[in-house]
């Protein structure tokens, strides 16, 4: 099994370019389920999350090429041979649970396991089933499998009780072509729904306020095909803020929209860390001084859940005690432990982690729980005196593209074996 070995203490510079957003191309490429023409998706990720959706929508019998050289994606799913993704595929990533909504509005009729609990939390899909039931579908639970089953999905108003990124998501995509109008209340507001409605739009679907708390999708017949280049990744170019302020160094990061990061950007200049906006880019350098800060996960436009453990990475060596609540997740501490055998002092109270900053951290061998915490604990080795050894670092690979690479350009010591 693969290990990332990192020696701390170089300051890192430079420049790194920011993928497309793993959370953004996901949804997309369920969307792409939604249509019998061609989907053109432009210089896509090549994470190993990608590798599983393709593989479930190979699995269904959509035609997929991929041309590595110019980073291109074609998918045309004219007609499905099966209607049931597997459950190994499902298990693996939880977010192949996104094609639910797809196949159901176009076919009538799908049969997909229940993703259930991963380390972050039991992530139940309470919210998926009742919207989509909502819109009409018959839904039956029964070993371990959801199958659900419609004529034609009908318009409706669906009110979410917690604006849940992939639940607004499978009823937005169920919505585009039901009968009639949809309108999802207290829908989440991420960056990747906005991508995903505008993807749907060029696709021919009718919807309006992605990136409000209410969308409306008036239903359409069918939906052609189109070409699209996603967002760029707000969380891996938070991640790469901080290796920057981490190791008191200064970069520049590439392929950004800075409005999609304000709440990073600002909590990084909380700390003291100088951030300079300019076009599609931000320039970060790193002061001798990191204030403690506190920090609360919040839905969009708060601050992402997807960037906490790399924060306390950053914040276990602030001058002072910095407070971390994790809302969005009942259990998304585990790189606490971790952080703690690098030197870290951190206790956890409940869904806060109270964050003593020491002077500096010390390099040990510690485990990738899930996928930000895999990254947490580089950045942790980036900064740690001596060496760090991170295992299971098959999960970071789900959701950065070439992390060792990237880091590797900006001057880390850093190898993967
Ligand atoms: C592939 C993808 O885009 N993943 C992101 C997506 O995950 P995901 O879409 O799974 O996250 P949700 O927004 O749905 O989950 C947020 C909270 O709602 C709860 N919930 C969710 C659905 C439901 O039916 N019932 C329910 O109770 C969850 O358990 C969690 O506590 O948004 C999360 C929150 O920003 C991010 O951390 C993930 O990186
Ligand atoms: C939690 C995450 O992803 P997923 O929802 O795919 O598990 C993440 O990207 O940090």
């Amino acid at each position: 099994m693969s290990r990332i070995i990192i020696k701390g203490g170089r300051k890192l510079s430079g420049k790194v370019r920011i993928s497309a957003a793993k959370n953004s191309v996901l949804p997309i490429i369920a969307a792409s389920l939604l249509t019998g023409y061609e989907c053109i998706l432009e210089d896509i990720p090549f994470l190993e999350d990608v590798n599983v959706i393709l593989s479930v929508l190979d699995s269904l019998g959509v035609n997929i090429f991929i041309d590595k050289n110019k980073g291109n994606l074609y998918i045309k799913a004219e007609d499905l041979k099966s209607f049931e993704p597997s459950y190994e595929l499902v298990r693996r990533m939880r977010a192949s649970f996104l094609v639910m909504g797809p196949i159901l509005a176009r076919f009538g009729i799908v049969k997909i396991s229940m993703p259930g609990g991963c380390n972050i939390g039991s992530r139940p899909i309470d919210l998926h089933l009742k919207g989509l039931s909502q819109l009409g579908a018959d839904i039956n639970l029964g070993h371990g499998y959801v199958e659900a089953r419609c004529k034609k999905l009908k318009g409706t108003k669906i009110y979410l009780d917690f604006p849940s990124v992939g639940a607004t998501e499978n009823i937005m995509m169920a919505a585009v072509l039901a009968e009639g109008e949809t309108i999802i209340e207290n829908a989440a507001e991420e960056p990747e729904i906005v991508d995903l409605a505008n993807f749907l739009n060029k696709l021919g679907a009718r919807i309006i306020g992605a990136g409000t708390d209410i969308i409306k999708i008036e239903g359409v017949k069918e939906l052609k095909g189109t070409n699209h280049q996603v967002i760029p990744d707000r969380i891996e170019a938070g991640t790469y803020m901080i290796a920057a302020a981490i190791t008191g160094g200064e970069v520049t990061v590439e392929n950004v929209i800075t409005e999609h990061i304000r709440s990073i950007i600002a909590k990084l200049q909380e700390a003291g860390i100088y951030v300079k906006e300019e076009q599609n880019k931000v320039k970060v350098k790193g002061s001798q001084i990191i204030n403690a800060v506190d920090i609360k996960t919040m839905p969009y436009p708060g601050f992402p859940t997807d960037m906490q453990a790399q924060f306390m990475a950053l914040l276990s060596i602030a001058h002072g005690v910095s407070i971390i609540t994790e809302t969005v997740f009942e259990n998304r501490f585990m790189h606490v432990n971790e952080l703690k055998r690098m030197g870290a002092n951190i206790k956890i109270d409940g869904r806060s982690a109270i964050v003593e900053g020491v002077e500096k951290l010390t390099g040990a061998q510690v485990k990738a729980t899930d996928l930000r915490a895999g990254a947490a604990l580089v950045l942790a080795g980036l900064s740690a005196e001596g060496v760090t050894e991170v295992s299971d670092v098959y999960h970071i690979d789900r959701g950065y593209v070439d992390m060792v690479g990237k880091l590797k350009k900006l001057g880390a010591e850093i190898e993967r074996i």
